[in-house]
């Protein structure tokens, strides 16, 4: 079985769950089971019956990124175009977990390209994050990943990545800081003058809508 049977594709191409790989639920939610009464709980109560198989449904939709080819969702709407301005796609939801407690981790992600001869449809931009997202990430990969596929896919003058994330393992565990936002970015390109990264910087933080 290829490992991407279990993922429907929608009208227009994309992927997307709503079908899932049965067998691997299954042995993930027997793992479950057997992990609730090491915790002490009774995981024939009734309200935990189903509890197994609804946690393993929610982790594989939480990584199903790993299915996703977030190079070919981009090529799948490039277009000519003469525009040469920075494009911005900011106030992106992240929702991603990170591998070492593989508790979430959440926030907002703000792209931004030069175009080179051809532009992107925007809505591939967000997906290309989410492909990313959606794994075992720690927020510096996850970064550098959204970058790196769009420099080298669609060969721009420059891309800009700035991420702003809130840890749960930082929040409801270990060192429990509630507040604390962490901020990664990476550049290529145009974006390494100055002038151009404040541009885009200006533009993520000014209040334009
Ligand atoms: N750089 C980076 N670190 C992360 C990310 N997500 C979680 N971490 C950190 O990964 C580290 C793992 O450190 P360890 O000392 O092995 O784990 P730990 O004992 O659970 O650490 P504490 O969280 O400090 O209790 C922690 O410092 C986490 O804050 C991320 O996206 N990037
Ligand atoms: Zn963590």
């Amino acid at each position: 079985m290829n490992h991407t049977d279990h993922l429907d594709e929608t009208e227009d191409g994309y992927i997307k769950i709503d079908r899932y790989n049965e067998a691997k639920i299954a042995s993930v939610a027997n793992h479950y089971k057997d992990i609730l009464g090491q915790l002490g709980e009774n995981p024939e109560r009734e309200g935990l019956v189903k509890t197994p198989e609804r946690v393993a449904k929610a982790l594989q939709y939480l990584t199903h990124g790993y299915d996703l080819n977030p190079a070919e969702i981009l090529k799948g709407a490039m277009f000519k175009e003469d525009y040469s301005q920075m494009v911005v796609v900011k106030d992106i939801e992240v929702f991603s977990m990170c591998e070492h407690h593989m508790l979430p981790f959440f926030g907002k992600a703000h792209v931004a390209y030069i175009p080179n001869g051809h532009i992107v449809g925007l809505s591939k931009i967000p997906r290309i994050v989410d492909a990313f997202a959606r794994r075992l990430q720690v927020q510096e990969r996850l970064t550098n990943e959204i970058r790196d596929c769009i420099q080298e896919t669609l060969q721009p003058a420059g891309v800009a990545v700035v991420i702003e994330c809130k840890h749960l393992c930082m929040a409801m565990r270990g060192i429990q800081k509630q507040n604390s936002v962490t901020t990664t970015s990476a550049f290529t390109g145009e974006f390494a003058k100055d002038k151009t990264r404040a541009e885009f910087l200006r533009l993520i933080t000014a209040n334009l809508h």
